[in-house]
């Protein structure tokens, strides 16, 4: 936590602003994140929320919106009337261009009642769930008009993408910085919130016979994976120009990766914690030319496919993409990271849509034994596994050799899983509410710093410029497969395999958990 975190206590005592209320992401995730704080009494009653964007909207009209968006998309439904009221009467609406400073004005006006009927203390939380080209014109237009003139705290929450490249994002933090300090900003990667994100640390450093092999003398190789079954849906315009590397690579992938290979830091605080991530950013190989992106990175594109038995079409047929699109929407690379753990160790990364199953998983592969007697005897011995189930299914599992009870040395291998949403259900907090919680409270962990982002933004530029220069390495596949043939091949030419993911497996293993399998 950083230095200016508040008390937990009056850290929710604050107004929260929705800019882009009207919009996707503030029905899907922010109104459902809100009541479940609500629901668990971690708001309070000293909040308010106000939500904006331009189209018109009566209070009443907004508040049906929110009650809508909860009760499809909230893992907590909507209470009885009375607690139901009780929550949506902190929800207020203003009809808001983030250009017109004189609408701002009167949100200063309307603020200051809220403030007042509330007893809030002039916390305000801005949340910019909007454009990523708008985040300078609102900055401005708060401080324009004297949204920022409070004696509490003011946060700025920001969405990704922050830029499409390294000089855009560059350019977005110079005109945010303009108006905000640093440290009162609070960029948005939503994998940090996750529970087993979040988990990596816990696994590492509270583990005793986990850290001291955690080294390229001890590891093998590490499988990043994050796959989805979705393709583009309604976000073909979007993602035609960000593609997989953009917007997946740059922030979630390389947020993970600085998860499981950084430093411990000497305190938990925000600050060590971020400056360990940066220096694994740092210490990541780029790669500086066409040759070196095209032999250690694979894009592919889906093209028509299926998946349990439902025709898919292809990426260049979908709403608002190009028919000759070349934008990747598969990305698999071999990274390394040039310190003194990780020289050698390939850490194996692939993200895609249309991939027959939704799992982010880690597999930390580690190196079979020095002198392994049985493998004299052709004895089938794994190598150990510690693999983080991230998402959906969350939790973690070990894989082990043991003895087949019986009279000669044949192996088994035995999982023993700790399947944590078998354990708790899927009740468990979504990573809006963990992010804005920690926003309010002032908490910088789980958020991307500013040099974070800027050393991920020059790892991929180059590999994008390579890309835009030919398209020729451009692979395709089978809606609902693993992505291009040549996958496989990237591992096996190391003498390693993809391990399965999802709880696909191989015959011969032996589960202990607490799924009951
Ligand atoms: N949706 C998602 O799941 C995710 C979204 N994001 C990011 O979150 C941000 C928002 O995404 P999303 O909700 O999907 O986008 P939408 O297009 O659904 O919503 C955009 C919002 O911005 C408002 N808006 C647009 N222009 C103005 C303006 N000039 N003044 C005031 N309000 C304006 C719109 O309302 P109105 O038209 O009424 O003005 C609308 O409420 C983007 O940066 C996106 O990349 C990130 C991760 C996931
Ligand atoms: O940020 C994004 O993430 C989602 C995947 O998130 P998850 O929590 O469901 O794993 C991805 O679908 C989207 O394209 C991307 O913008």
């Amino acid at each position: 936590m950083t230095n200016n975190t508040h008390d937990t206590v009056s850290a929710h005592e604050a107004v929260y602003f929705i800019f882009g209320a009207t919009g996707d992401l503030a029905r899907r995730k922010l109104f459902p994140a809100l009541y479940s704080l609500y629901r668990e009494g971690k708001l309070g009653e000293r909040f308010a929320i106000v939500g904006l964007a331009r189209r018109p909207r009566t209070n009443a009209q907004f508040r049906d919106d929110v009650y809508e968006a909860i009760k499809e998309f909230c893992r907590y439904k909507p209470s009885d009337t009375e607690s139901w009221n009780a929550f949506v009467e902190h929800f207020t609406y203003q009809s808001l261009d983030i250009n017109n400073v004189e609408g701002f004005r009167e949100l200063k006006v309307h603020t200051e009642e809220l403030e007042a009927k509330y007893s809030i203390q002039g916390n305000r939380l801005f949340y910019l769930a909007l454009a990523p080209e708008l985040f300078g014109h609102v900055s401005r237009s708060l401080r324009d008009g004297g949204m920022l003139e409070s004696k509490g705290w003011r946060h700025l929450v920001i969405e990704k993408p922050f830029g499409y490249d390294y000089a855009s994002a560059e350019k977005l933090n110079q005109e945010i910085s303009e108006v905000f300090r640093e440290d009162e900003v609070y960029r948005i990667d939503h994998y940090l919130g996750k529970e087993m994100v979040q988990n990596i640390e816990v696994i590492r450093f509270a583990n005793a016979f986990f850290e001291p092999l955690w080294n390229k003398n001890h590891i093998a190789n590490i499988q990043i994976t994050l796959a989805e079954t979705v393709g583009v849906e309604d976000r073909g315009a979007y993602y035609n120009k960000s593609g997989a590397l953009r917007d997946m690579v740059q922030n979630h992938l390389m947020q993970m990766l600085t998860m499981v290979a950084m430093e411990p830091p000497s305190r938990l605080d925000a600050e060590d914690i971020r400056d360990e991530k940066v220096k694994v950013l740092r210490s990541i190989r780029k790669m500086n030319s066409r040759e070196e992106v095209v032999s250690n990175v694979i894009r592919g594109q889906y093209a028509p496919g299926s998946m349990k038995g439902k025709e898919l079409k292809g990426y260049r047929d979908e709403d608002s993409v190009d028919s000759a699109s070349s934008t990747e929407t598969f990305f698999a690379a071999t990274l390394y990271v040039d310190n003194f753990r990780w020289a050698g160790v390939p850490f194996y990364v692939r993200t895609g849509k249309r991939l027959p199953v939704k799992s982010t998983e880690i597999v930390i592969e580690f190196k079979n034994v020095p002198n392994n007697v049985l493998f004299a005897n052709k004895q089938n011995v794994l190598p150990n596994l510690l693999v983080i189930r991230v998402n959906p299914m969350e939790g973690i599992y070990i894989k082990l050799n043991a003895k087949k009870p019986g009279n000669d040395m044949s192996i088994q291998t035995v999982a023993t899983e700790y399947c944590q949403s078998c354990l708790i259900g899927i009740n468990t907090p979504e990573a809006y509410e963990r992010l804005i919680f920690d926003a309010a409270r002032g908490d910088h962990t789980y958020f991307t710093r500013w040099d974070e982002l800027a050393v991920a933004w020059k790892l991929v530029d180059p590999i994008a410029a390579a890309w835009k220069e030919d398209s020729s390495d451009l692979q395709f596949y089978a809606a609902g497969s693993w992505g291009p043939d040549k996958v496989e091949q990237m591992l096996a030419e190391d003498g390693y395999h993809w391990w399965p993911v999802n709880g696909q497996d191989e015959d011969n293993v032996i589960w202990i958990s607490n799924t009951g399998k």
